[in-house]
């Protein structure tokens, strides 16, 4: 449990971008731009930087003995906010609490999360509360932009310069938009072992913010057949909106319940959901979850209670996509999480419930496997 508890509170040791093959990617331009920000840090390289597969790119810390010059006032953000720092994001505007009334513009501050969530926003005089450093940078807002308004502020509040976890501040931006995009490398895998081919019929079942569905369709050569699905209109647009930016045509995004996505009428309709059984070659559960697993996790509310009421959700995703899924078809499930009950016991159930389905290797296979001695022989972990 300790193990795991500081795996958790770690921040992952590079930074992952998934590349649209769709579009021209010139990684000297990300070159560039980090050789730029070694001079700022006085370093003289710039971090490694390769790819895993065709659209993957991986880019490491910079080096240990990076000294930074603190800043000479503090800024507190919010747990989320900290977070996306440690993963090297600038500190967006929602995401300050407090900022001292004397700091001016363009001076070098240091962020800090507010652990206990305890701090008000806008608050004037030192937080006593729990914080934790994330990471230096140079104020580009003062507090009547952040707090005086009246209105919910947008931009960058703190650009970067180095984030605590030395991950390089790598802003999508650098490159025209849906050029590149920040994603973790489990997502990344996800898409990979779906390997979606041209000519295959696929259901994206739960897809906003649409980055899988994406990768699908970019594997796919922006070909193949795909309809992806999400509970509400807001969610489904922000697809829509994903698909644009990506240049991705060949996806067809409904607002719809995933768990009643399977018709018993086998004479149903196949342009739009609900679809009858035995309809798609591959299905992409990407259920929703816990997200336990995903990392830095510095500060977590979850209860045991919260912890156990997601399984029920995903049975019954999982019903409606064994339903949909044409027999020798393949279905990919994946969670951000790392509990048994989301996990291997999942697994379990499922290879119980469905002794049609069949428990087949990932390719590639990263990772370790999964925990033993909770439903699952060794070869299925
Ligand atoms: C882990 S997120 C999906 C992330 C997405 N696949 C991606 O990579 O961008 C889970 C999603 O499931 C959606 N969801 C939850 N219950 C659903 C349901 N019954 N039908 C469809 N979507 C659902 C949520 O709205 C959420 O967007």
């Amino acid at each position: 449990m300790n193990k795991l508890t500081k795996w958790l509170s770690e921040t992952p040791k590079f930074t992952s971008f998934r590349i649209n093959r769709l579009k021209e990617f010139d990684i000297k331009h990300l070159e560039k731009y980090l050789e730029t920000q070694s001079h700022e840090l006085g370093v003289n390289h710039i971090p490694n930087i390769y790819l895993l597969k065709e659209d993957c790119l991986i880019v490491e810390k910079w080096p240990e003995n990076v000294c930074l010059e603190r800043g000479n006032s503090e800024v507190i953000v919010d747990v989320s906010c900290a977070t996306a720092v440690l993963r090297g994001a600038h500190v967006f505007a929602p995401g300050v609490l407090a900022l001292p009334p004397s700091c001016k513009l363009n001076e070098r501050v240091d962020v800090y999360g507010d652990l206990d969530r305890k701090c008000k926003r806008g608050l004037k005089v030192p937080y006593e509360g729990r914080k934790i450093y994330v990471g230096t940078g140079y104020l580009k807002m003062q507090r009547y932009h952040l707090f005086d308004s009246g209105v919910q502020p947008s931009g960058i509040a703190v650009h970067m310069l180095l984030p605590a976890s030395r991950l390089p501040v790598i802003n999508e931006s650098i490159y025209p938009k849906g050029h590149i995009l920040l994603q973790n490398l489990p997502s990344i895998i996800v898409g990979w072992v779906l390997n979606a081919k041209p000519d295959e019929h696929i259901l994206d079942m739960c897809a906003a913010p649409g980055n899988k569905t994406t990768h699908l369709a970019e594997t796919s050569k922006n070909q193949a057949p795909i309809v992806a699905l999400d509970k509400t209109k807001q969610k489904t647009d922000k697809i829509s909106k994903n698909l644009e930016a990506h240049g991705i045509t060949s996806v067809k995004v409904f607002p719809y319940n995933s768990e009643n996505c399977c018709t018993d009428n086998s004479e149903g309709e196949k342009n739009e959901p609900p679809y009858p059984m035995n309809t798609f070659d591959k299905v992409l559960l990407d259920a929703p979850c816990s997200g336990l697993g995903q990392r830095p996790l510095l500060a977590n509310t979850i209860t045991p209670k919260m912890l156990l009421s997601y399984k029920h959700i995903q049975r019954k995703l999982f019903d409606a996509a064994v339903k949909v899924l044409k027999v020798n078809g393949i279905l990919v499930y994946s969670t951000c999480s790392i509990t048994q009950e989301e996990n291997e016991r999942m697994i379990a159930w499922v290879l119980n419930k469905f002794p049609n389905m069949q428990l087949v290797p990932a390719e590639p296979l990263l990772g370790g496997p999964g925990l033993a001695n909770i439903g699952l022989a060794d070869e299925q972990r």
